[in-house]
């Protein structure tokens, strides 16, 4: 099923969304954004669990923003699993499958192949109090998806978890949505599960979305600084254009630029600088002030002039605070953003 959000609109005081959104048959897309910007407001209204101001929802065409939640064809999956907590796992999987009429022997055969699915069968007669977070979200899952739904809706279902189990289960969930060919839309402030777990990533801010696009795409070509600073770590220099060059407040011709002068910020990932012993042309002296060993690589952080900057080092780096050095950044990745 492909879902189509047109212009859909909500108003709260001071508060304003509007969206214009598709998610195509088996995609999985993923709404990212800051506290407050809107992202469950909008799966709500999808849900039908929150009125729209305006605008329309489709699912293949089909205009169902009239219909109430269960007739949409919709499962959801909230951040605090939402479980029935008197019913044992097994009716809680039952649940939509009882409100649709389907007799006892399907029931039963579907929540034990849902269960299966999400490797459950042996918690069948538990109560939800007595599962960990990772095993109740799991029910979750299995309950939303087991009236067979067009589309899933997730809504920070991670947030509650470990970070361990975050990994485990974001896998589970993409598995879960490959096998069953579902269009699912997730929400979540997190960049990490929206990089790892997307096909296509839409960046919300203030109600809007201001890009969409495949999570490399979106990592690598930023169109804003909004969404280059968002999904990932970067950094950001402040300066202008300036003749064909950016410079910086110091002076320093960084790169060569192509734009009309004036002033704005050169954006560029912790892996498209170099550091170097040695000073050069172009080069920005930099100062490092921590080390962080994180595994696999080191994070070099440091400061360039007034600016803090974040370098990507091999985990033996020769790098340490205190050591003094010279940044050269790559001008065919790094982007320049006017004011913002
Ligand atoms: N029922 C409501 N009544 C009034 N204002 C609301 C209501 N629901 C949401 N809002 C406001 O709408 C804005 C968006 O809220 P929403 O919960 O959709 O954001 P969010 O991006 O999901 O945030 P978070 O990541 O913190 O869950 C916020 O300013 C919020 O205060």
């Amino acid at each position: 099923m492909t879902l189509n959000v047109t212009d859909l609109f909500r108003t709260y005081g001071d508060f304003q969304l509007r969206v214009d959104l598709t998610v195509a048959r088996g995609e999985f897309l993923s709404v990212i954004g800051p506290s407050g910007c809107g992202k469950s407001t909008l799966l709500r209204m999808v849900a039908g669990l929150e009125p729209a101001d305006g605008g329309s929802i489709a699912l293949n065409g089909d205009e169902i923003s009239g219909l109430a939640p269960e007739k949409r064809g919709i499962g959801m999956v909230f951040q605090d699993y939402a479980l029935f907590p008197h019913m044992r796992v097994a009716d809680n999987v039952a649940y939509g499958l009882k409100l649709r009429h389907m007799d006892k022997a399907g029931r039963k055969s579907r929540v034990r192949e849902l269960l299966d699915l999400v490797r459950l069968t042996d918690k069948a007669d538990d109560f939800p109090a007595t599962l960990s977070g990772g095993e109740q979200q799991r029910v979750a899952l299995a309950r939303a998806i087991a009236p067979s739904p067009s589309v899933l809706l997730l809504d920070e279902p991670l947030s509650a978890l470990d970070a361990r189990l975050r990994i485990d289960l974001r896998r589970e969930i993409r598995e879960v949505h490959d096998r069953l060919s579902l269009t699912t839309l997730y929400v979540t402030h997190d960049q990490e599960e929206a990089l790892t777990l997307s096909d296509r990533i839409a960046v919300m801010k203030q109600g809007r979305i201001l890009q969409t696009g495949s999570p490399r795409s979106l990592y690598e070509s930023p169109e804003n600084l909004f969404t280059g600073t968002f999904l990932g770590l970067s950094n950001a220099l402040e300066g202008r254009l300036q003749a064909g060059w950016f410079v910086t407040e110091e002076g320093i011709k960084v790169i060569p630029a192509e734009g009309e002068d004036g002033d704005g910020v050169l954006f560029f990932r912790p892996h498209h600088v170099m550091l170097h012993g040695e000073p050069a042309p172009g080069r920005l002296p930099f100062e490092v002030t921590r080390v962080e060993y994180c595994g696999g690589w080191s994070l070099v952080h440091g400061a360039a002039g007034a600016h803090r900057v974040v370098v990507f080092e091999p985990a033996e780096t020769r790098w340490a605070a205190g050591k003094k050095g010279h940044l050269a950044v790559g001008a065919d990745r790094a982007r320049f953003f006017r004011g913002e």
